[in-house]
């Protein structure tokens, strides 16, 4: 991606949180001078502070980007201080769980280009994934300054309508959560077969790791794959016996797990 539009009028984040702070990170790791971000944050981390960038100082006249990455409960009390950079010319891109598209129209005008955005924290390692979609003053453009960014911290897809953002927020936003679950308690349960903790860690990092990665590349589907472990009548069947349990098992438990984070997702649009 060719960061340089975004070089030379700027980039505000307004908040530089868990996932600011992760797409910042990525950002600046593919060549995002630091001089060109100008960071609103009531407290900013120890990390933020160490890489040069504008921190609560005077903003841009006209930024390319505003990226709002406040939670949404903070929105009312956040927004002003970027509603003055609305009206068009800067292009909005908010990441906020929840906070629909009309509610920036309300602050910004309806003339503003707002890109709604769903990334996940991998965008550290520019592993992320975004979703996108974009009210109706967003150009051609705007979409395409908006994918360079994203895609330059991960993959990423447009959706067809914004009420898909509640079940993408369930799925692939909330979703490293599950997965760095899923580690901690494989490596718990290896503990539990004996294993000492930091090999039985070492193990479960590298089993997911591996796992996602090899779904990723291969041209084989996940079932496949999965299939390819399981010798007849052998370790894998037997655990895997638990785990596809109807009832008690992962297909039952995620689906209640991504419903509540989707269902969690619509409730917050409305408070
Ligand atoms: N974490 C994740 O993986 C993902 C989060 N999101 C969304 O991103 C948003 C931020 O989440 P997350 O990073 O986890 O939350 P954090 O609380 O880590 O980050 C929010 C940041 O905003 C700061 N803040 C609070 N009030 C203001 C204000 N008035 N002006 C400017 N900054 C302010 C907070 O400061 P302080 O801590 O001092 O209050 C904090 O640094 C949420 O809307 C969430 O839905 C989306 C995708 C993934
Ligand atoms: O937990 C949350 O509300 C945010 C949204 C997606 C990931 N973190």
């Amino acid at each position: 991606m060719d960061m340089s539009r975004v070089a030379d009028q700027g980039l505000v984040l307004l908040g530089c949180g868990k996932i600011g702070s992760a797409m910042l990170a990525g950002w600046l790791e593919h060549g995002l001078p630091s001089a060109s971000v100008w960071v609103i944050d009531p407290n900013p981390s120890d990390w933020l502070r160490a890489q040069g960038v504008n921190i609560n100082t005077p903003l841009p006249e006209r930024p390319a980007v505003v990226l709002v990455a406040v939670k949404p409960q903070m929105m009312g009390e956040a927004l002003p201080a970027i509603q003055a950079l609305g009206g068009g010319g800067t292009l909005f891109i908010s990441v906020a769980a929840g906070t629909s598209i009309a509610t920036f129209e309300r602050v910004l005008g309806a003339g503003t280009p707002i890109i709604r955005a769903m990334p996940n924290t991998p965008a550290a390692i520019r592993q992320g994934i975004s979703a996108l979609i974009g009210n109706a003053s967003t150009s051609g453009s705007d979409m395409t300054l908006a994918e360079g960014l994203l895609s330059a911290i991960g993959d990423t897809v447009r959706l067809q309508d914004e009420a898909q953002m509640d079940a993408v927020t369930g799925l692939s936003g909330s979703g490293p959560a599950y997965v760095f679950h899923l580690i901690e308690t494989l490596a718990a349960a290896g503990e539990a077969q004996g294993l000492p903790h930091d090999l039985a860690m070492r193990l479960a990092k590298a089993t997911v790791a591996g796992a996602g990665a090899l779904a990723i590349a291969s041209e084989e589907d996940p079932s496949q794959l999965r299939i390819n472990v399981t010798s007849p009548n052998g370790t894998t069947q037997a655990a895997l016996e638990v785990l596809m349990h109807e009832q008690e098992g992962f297909p039952n438990l995620l689906h209640r797990a991504v419903k509540a984070a989707t269902d969690r997702s619509k409730e917050l649009s409305g408070e």
